[in-house]
């Protein structure tokens, strides 16, 4: 069976959502069926929708049309609103901010909403137990909130939310208060949770790399709208928008527009590819891997002048920045490069490009 079709095993689905607020659209037509014991990471720039997409699972928001479902249940619609509150959904939400209640300790933070619901005593210890030792956290449990690291206090926040063991667990960009290693740390960390709990996630950040390492299944946001929804090798390889494709991906693949003239498409008066790739369009763009152009003149291969901008070495090669006139452009250099900014540099594509899109961003299909 297709992953990404629609069926009866879809813990979340999503049907024509749509949020306003006052004449502005937040969220345009949301259309997506997210199978169960999935990692769905919603990605896109700030703006873009992916906060208030989540606040509308959680519950915190009612949608303006469309509606939601948890395992077939309709939770909030348009007409409706919130149909089961933000309690009776059985998804638990991780917040950027920790919202650890500081005079309880670690472990009666974990405790606190299994006492909510009513768990029995014993039945609510051996649970502490467990989700202290699942997020390595076991010697902490008699601290108090502001005896331990922040990182230490995100894994008590994720501790508090699967310990009443939601089937679908919400995040919304809970590592980016932590540094750059532990934010590294704790993405496998919460892979693994995820393994170990089976929940389906949902997943917001701004960051496309810990969109791509930690997704099953990804959406890309772009004003309100998804761009693209499935599979994030598949987002790569075959993305179905210009947005797509230099939003995700390191380094960003780099966008030509090109224009018609006759039998070829030219980028400024340089022929970079046969006419017919337009699709009989005037004006389209050529989407072109840092790793298809090459740093150097290569003969027979297209080439243009640029300046260059910057050099970062990566994994025994050098990625370089290069400016076109205002376009910029990323190819990759074998070994270590570098130049003076301002620097002419020949870039040469060496391959035929990888996609085209229309003007208007969508993707023409050969
Ligand atoms: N309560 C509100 N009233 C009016 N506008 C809102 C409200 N909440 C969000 N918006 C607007 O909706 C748009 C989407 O906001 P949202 O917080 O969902 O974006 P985001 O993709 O999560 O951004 P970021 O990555 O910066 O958090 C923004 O333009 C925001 O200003």
């Amino acid at each position: 069976m297709n992953a990404l079709a629609a069926g009866a095993a879809d813990a979340i689905q999503i049907r024509n959502l749509v949020k306003r607020f006052g004449a502005f659209t937040a969220v345009r037509n949301v259309d997506i069926a997210v199978p169960a014991g999935s990692f769905l990471v919603l990605v896109g720039p700030s703006g873009c929708g992916k906060s208030t997409l989540l606040r509308m699972l959680a519950g915190l928001e009612s949608p303006s049309e469309g509606e939601i479902a948890f395992v077939g249940r309709t939770v909030s619609s348009g007409t409706g609103g919130v149909i089961a509150d933000a309690g009776r959904r059985n998804a638990g939400l991780v917040f950027q901010s920790y919202a650890l209640w500081p005079h309880m300790t670690v472990a009666g933070n974990i405790a606190w909403p299994l006492k909510v619901a009513k768990w029995p005593r014993e039945k609510r210890d051996r649970r502490v137990k467990e989700v202290l030792a699942l997020l390595g956290i076991d010697a902490l449990a008699e601290r108090y909130p502001a005896e331990i690291s922040g990182g230490q206090q995100q894994r008590v926040a994720i501790a508090r939310t699967i310990a009443p063991e939601p089937s679908i667990l919400l995040f919304d960009e809970p590592l980016s208060n932590l540094d750059a290693k532990l934010r590294i740390e704790m993405r496998s960390e919460l892979m693994r949770i995820h393994r170990a709990t089976g929940a389906t996630s949902v997943y917001v950040t701004h960051d496309q790399v810990e969109a791509m390492t930690m997704a099953t299944h990804v959406a890309v946001l772009n004003n309100g709208r998804v761009e693209q929804f499935g599979r994030p090798i598949d987002l790569l390889r075959d993305p179905q928008t210009a947005f797509v494709a230099t939003f995700l991906g390191t380094p960003p693949a780099n966008l030509l527009p090109v224009r018609r003239s006759s039998e070829t498409l030219v980028f400024g008066e340089t022929a970079l590819a046969p006419a017919a790739l337009s699709g009989g369009r005037d004006d389209v763009q050529l989407l072109y891997r840092a790793e298809d152009v090459n740093v150097g003149a290569v003969a027979g291969a297209p080439t243009l002048t640029a300046r260059f901008a910057e050099a970062a070495p990566i994994a025994g090669r050098t990625m370089v920045t290069a400016m076109v006139g205002d376009l910029r452009i990323t190819a990759m250099a074998d070994g270590y490069f570098t130049a003076m900014p301002g620097d002419p540099l020949a870039l040469s594509f060496i391959r035929t490009p990888d996609a085209v899109f229309a003007a208007t961003g969508e993707r023409i299909h050969q």
